[in-house]
């Protein structure tokens, strides 16, 4: 994987800088001195089976917790101390359905648009244009009660980008979605990445959502135990494949210990 380092803030930064992050819930250490950098306009996939800190991660760059040790750096505002600056720059698709059931499409996301200070005009053109983008042209009235569990998801992920973020977090965004609907939020997440010039961070424990072009970043037990471009993961993990790599890469003896080394 690409690491960019800077001194400061600025275009040239890295999207996502994470430098040796740790958390804890009481004594349960849930991230243990994680450090990674994604770079902008890449797709990044978090790997990590239940349990590895994937959702810990992201309430910490999101910052619903305070990172205590450690930094997480967005576009090279530091998330703890320039909180407003990092999180304008970020949107943030979490694992748990957020949409207001009783409201329609449209009063979902411009309530969000009204958030981010956008006018009503404005968030009027923006929802139509994301509506495309996610494959829901049109469907501004639908009450939110009315959608499939995918639809929703895509109207999260519209809502996610009204302020025009330039890193979009997904948390698990295909859980519970059947394989059709699964296949067409990925793609459409791709495709964000190259029209939009996003960079994406996807966390997932679903080795079937990862391609060969992709960065991938693998947490076990709260540890990361690789990161970089997939060819470079399955080879300095000596596996044949990806799917394999992470099996080995994640794998835990009986006594609940890592097997392999980071
Ligand atoms: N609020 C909490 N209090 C105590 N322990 C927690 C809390 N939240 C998470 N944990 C623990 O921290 C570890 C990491 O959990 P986390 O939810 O971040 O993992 P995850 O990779 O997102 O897993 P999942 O895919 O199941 O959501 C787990 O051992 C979990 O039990």
């Amino acid at each position: 994987m690409q690491h960019v380092r800077t001194s400061g803030p600025g275009d040239q930064a890295a999207a996502l800088d994470v430098a040796g992050v740790s958390h804890s819930y009481g004594s349960k250490r849930a991230l243990n001195d994680v450090s990674f950098s994604i770079a902008p306009t890449t797709f990044t996939v978090l790997l990590g089976l239940n349990g590895a800190g994937k959702t810990t991660l992201f309430s910490l760059i999101s910052h619903l917790y305070d990172t205590r040790r450690g930094s997480i750096r967005i576009f090279g505002h530091d998330v703890s101390r320039a909180s407003g600056e990092a999180l304008r720059r970020v949107g943030i698709v979490f694992q748990a359905r957020t949409l207001d059931l009783d409201l329609s499409v449209h009063q979902n996301l411009s309530y969000h648009a009204s958030l981010h200070g956008i006018g009503a005009g404005e968030a009027r053109q923006r929802i139509a244009a994301l509506l495309d983008i996610v494959d829901m042209p049109g469907r501004q009235h639908d009450k939110a009660r009315s959608l499939s569990g995918g639809q929703m998801r895509r109207i999260e992920i519209a809502r996610a980008l009204l302020h025009r973020p330039s890193l979009l977090l997904l948390d698990e965004a295909t859980v519970g979605l059947d394989i059709q609907s699964r296949a067409g939020i990925l793609a459409t997440i791709r495709k964000l990445v190259e029209t939009e010039g996003i960079g994406v961070l996807w966390a997932t424990h679903l080795i079937d959502e990862v391609e060969d072009g992709d960065h991938v970043v693998v947490l076990r037990q709260g540890g990361l135990v690789a990161k970089g471009k997939v060819a470079d993961v399955v080879r300095t993990s000596g596996a044949g494949s990806i799917r394999d790599a992470f099996s080995r890469l994640s794998r835990i003896d009986a006594a609940g210990n890592a097997e392999i080394s980071p």
